[in-house]
């Protein structure tokens, strides 16, 4: 379990020019939006991954909490439907800060398996590509899928849609429970937006040092 004391000798130690801090339901559960304000005022744009999945009234009051609190970007689920994804988008329209809201298409941690065991007669591949084009018709500013992904989806949504990949995985590191993984450089390579990378760097016997490592091989083919 992450302390507070942790989470923030990690903070205190990063740069917010460098990189953005994701805050998820962990952290959030525990600590709540007071650690949210502290990290903000450590000048650290901040996503809130809490992956709203819910009926449209609840999810559209949700995120028009979390936009109170100013965070960059924030996550649901695309899964919840267009009708709560279209209370997502008119509470963001509403306020006065404005998150960029990003629908997660198929988590990461499932496969083609997992899909029929749902019941759900496709590949990982055409279900994110039915999600991503709900949330694009529904207003958002882009979904998170892998970064196996992304080269199809580029080809099937506009320009400007942004493609956020979880599941990086840096040669050599163990997949945990990832499914749809792909290198920082790969991912970077087929065109990601932004890359989310967790145990990689938290679990580092050195995360700074981690965190520079992947920042050198990204750079090598941006
Ligand atoms: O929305 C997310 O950020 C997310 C979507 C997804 O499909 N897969 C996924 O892993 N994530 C999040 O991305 C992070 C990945 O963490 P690591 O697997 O430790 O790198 C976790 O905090 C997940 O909650």
């Amino acid at each position: 379990m992450a302390s507070d004391n942790d989470v923030m000798a990690l903070l205190r130690q990063l740069d917010p020019s460098s990189c953005r801090v994701k805050i998820g339901k962990e952290l959030f559960t525990r600590y709540g939006p007071d650690l949210v304000r502290r990290v903000a005022d450590m000048g650290f744009d901040i996503f809130l991954d809490l992956k709203f999945h819910d009926i449209p009234n609840t999810v559209n009051k949700a995120v028009a909490a979390a936009a109170d609190l100013g965070v960059w970007m924030l996550t649901l689920h695309a899964a919840g439907g267009s009708d709560m994804l279209r209370a997502a988008r008119d509470a963001v329209d509403n306020s006065e800060h404005k998150p960029l809201l990003v629908a997660v298409t198929l988590l990461t941690s499932l496969a083609e398996n997992d899909l029929a065991i749902q019941g759900v007669a496709r590949s990982p591949l055409e279900q994110v590509q039915r999600l991503a084009s709900l949330a694009q018709e529904c207003g958002m500013d882009g979904v998170v899928c892998s970064a196996a992904e992304v080269s199809e989806l580029r080809m099937l949504l506009r320009k400007d849609f942004l493609l956020v990949t979880p599941g990086i995985r840096p040669q050599g590191d163990a997949a945990n429970d990832q499914k749809r993984i792909v290198t920082p450089a790969a991912a970077i390579q087929q065109g990601s937006d932004y890359l989310v990378i967790g145990r990689p760097i938290t679990r580092a016997r050195e995360p700074i040092e981690k965190l520079a490592l992947i920042q050198q091989e990204i750079s090598g083919v941006q």
